[in-house]
């Protein structure tokens, strides 16, 4: 990435601190003890942001995550003639966006190609100012990544829809009508691009097999206090009549879930305790009865939850990653650290993304026994894994080999630090706060 670029989302997002080059350093062995609040969710927040550009007004998001890609979209919406301000005096981040001047800008197209959720200003752009040229959207390598759902979606709204030399090329002169569109896979992106182009639309647009996890909803909700019409919300089928102007509002972004997962696996993998606030189990969805069988207790507890290792330590179960209410892809990586120090074996499958197990040689480093045939893991526990030297490939590697390092005996060094910037807001320091002992290294 250019200085240019470094500077520009930083003047759009000057909370922004954490070091850009870094490496953890974990002495591992100490149990988790404390509590943490739980984050507004990257995956709820990003969307949401992209909402701002959709309208003349001020829309302001509580409960925002000090986390990378949040300062990225910032950066991005900012170039584009979006105005953000922050509000740092309450326990959370705030932001008001003001989009009265979207479009007068340009693309930035290298911070658009380090994130995933940029690409979701495609939609609010079709809607919006009827064109926009995107380069493809980066984020996580996980497998191919496609958005051909999403450009199928913006055709048979009216829109052409091009990939030319990297970039993707969009343009509906007449606007953009509703249709019928009918998912091939209930794609979170994809669906959320739709809603964001259809709120604007001409008519009705149905979005059948659409995916209902609980970002979606927050996204659906918030596009509601903003004067969208959208009904189903929170079930496959979205039926939405297109408005002629959305207004602003304030808006209170979702707990995270997946940070949420992730910590519970932290405290369990230390046998330590967490009391994590903020955030129900309700959104955990299948990964409460996954959590139950390999050993964890959670019990409810004023303002959040409790979650401990149970006495009877902890066992393998198996996984298959699936769709919301299925267990969440983003919390495989988490599961698996979990598993790798259990008694007995586990298998998990992931039937989301293609190449979503490039955490496993880094465990295997770490001395954990991972067998892995095409997209199945069989994890045999072990009892205690060993500090190394690891690479963070992805946000959920990272949260994963974090807990790995944790609970290991010995040191670890934790490279591609910036992943786990990406999507976790504080995490070292907050972790820190509990008893653990990790030093940031900037590099
Ligand atoms: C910023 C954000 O919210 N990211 C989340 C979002 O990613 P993202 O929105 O990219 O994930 P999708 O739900 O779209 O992807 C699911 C599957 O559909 C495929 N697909 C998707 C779109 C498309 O046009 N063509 C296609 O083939 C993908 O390759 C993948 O195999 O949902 C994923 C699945 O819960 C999560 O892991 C990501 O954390
Ligand atoms: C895959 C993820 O993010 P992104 O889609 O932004 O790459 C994630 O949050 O785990």
């Amino acid at each position: 990435m250019s200085r240019a670029n470094v500077v520009s989302f930083r003047r759009a997002a000057p909370w922004w601190t954490a070091a850009a080059a870094s490496r953890l350093e974990i002495e591992g062995g100490a149990r988790l003890a404390g509590e943490i609040a739980i984050a507004g969710a990257k995956n709820a927040a990003l969307p949401l942001m992209v909402c701002a550009a959709l309208t003349d007004d001020r829309l302001t998001l509580c409960n925002l995550p000090r986390i990378l890609d949040v300062a990225i979209l910032a950066g991005i919406l900012a170039e584009l003639g979006v105005e953000v301000a922050w509000d740092e005096s309450g326990p959370a981040l705030s932001g008001t966006m003001a989009g009265a001047g979207f479009g007068s800008g340009r693309v930035d197209g290298a911070l658009v190609a380090r994130m995933r959720a940029s690409f979701l200003i495609a939609g609010a752009a079709l809607a919006r100012l009827g064109r926009i040229a995107l380069p493809l959207p980066g984020g996580d390598a996980i497998g191919l990544r496609p958005v051909d759902f999403h450009l199928a979606g913006f055709r048979q709204m009216g829109a052409t829809a091009e990939i030319t030399g990297g970039e993707v090329v969009l343009s509906a002169p007449g606007g953009l009508h509703g249709a019928a569109i009918v998912l091939p896979f209930p794609s979170v992106g994809a669906t959320q691009n739709l809603m964001l182009a259809a709120v604007l639309a001409k008519g009705e647009t149905s979005i059948t097999n659409a995916a209902c996890e609980p970002e979606v909803t927050d996204l659906a909700r918030c596009l509601s206090a903003m004067g969208a019409r959208i009904a189903g919300i929170g079930t496959d089928t979205l039926r939405i009549t297109g408005v002629d102007r959305l207004h602003g509002a304030t808006y209170d972004v979702l707990p995270d879930r997946i940070e949420l997962g992730t910590l519970i696996c932290a405290a369990a993998a230390t046998r330590g305790e967490l009391r994590l606030t903020g955030a129900s189990t309700d959104l955990l969805s299948a990964a409460l009865p996954v959590f139950a069988g390999a050993g964890i207790e959670i019990e409810s507890a004023a303002g959040g939850i409790v979650a401990r290792r149970g006495a009877g330590g902890l066992q393998g179960v198996d996984i298959m990653t699936q769709p919301f209410p299925g267990f969440a892809t983003d919390l495989q990586p988490q599961a698996m650290a979990l598993l790798s120090c259990a008694e007995g074996a586990a298998m998990i499958t992931e039937t989301l993304f293609e190449n979503r197990f490039r955490h496993v040689p880094e465990l295997q480093r770490m001395g954990a026994n991972i067998r892995v045939v095409r997209n199945h893991a069989v994890i045999r526990g072990v009892p205690a894994l060993r500090g190394a030297e690891v690479t963070a490939t992805d946000i959920r590697a990272g949260a994963a080999l974090l807990i790995a390092a944790l609970a290991a005996q010995g040191t670890s060094t934790l490279h591609g630090v910036e992943h786990v910037d990406r999507g976790y807001d504080n995490l070292v320091e907050r972790l820190r706060r509990c008893g653990a002992r990790i030093r940031r290294v900037d590099l």
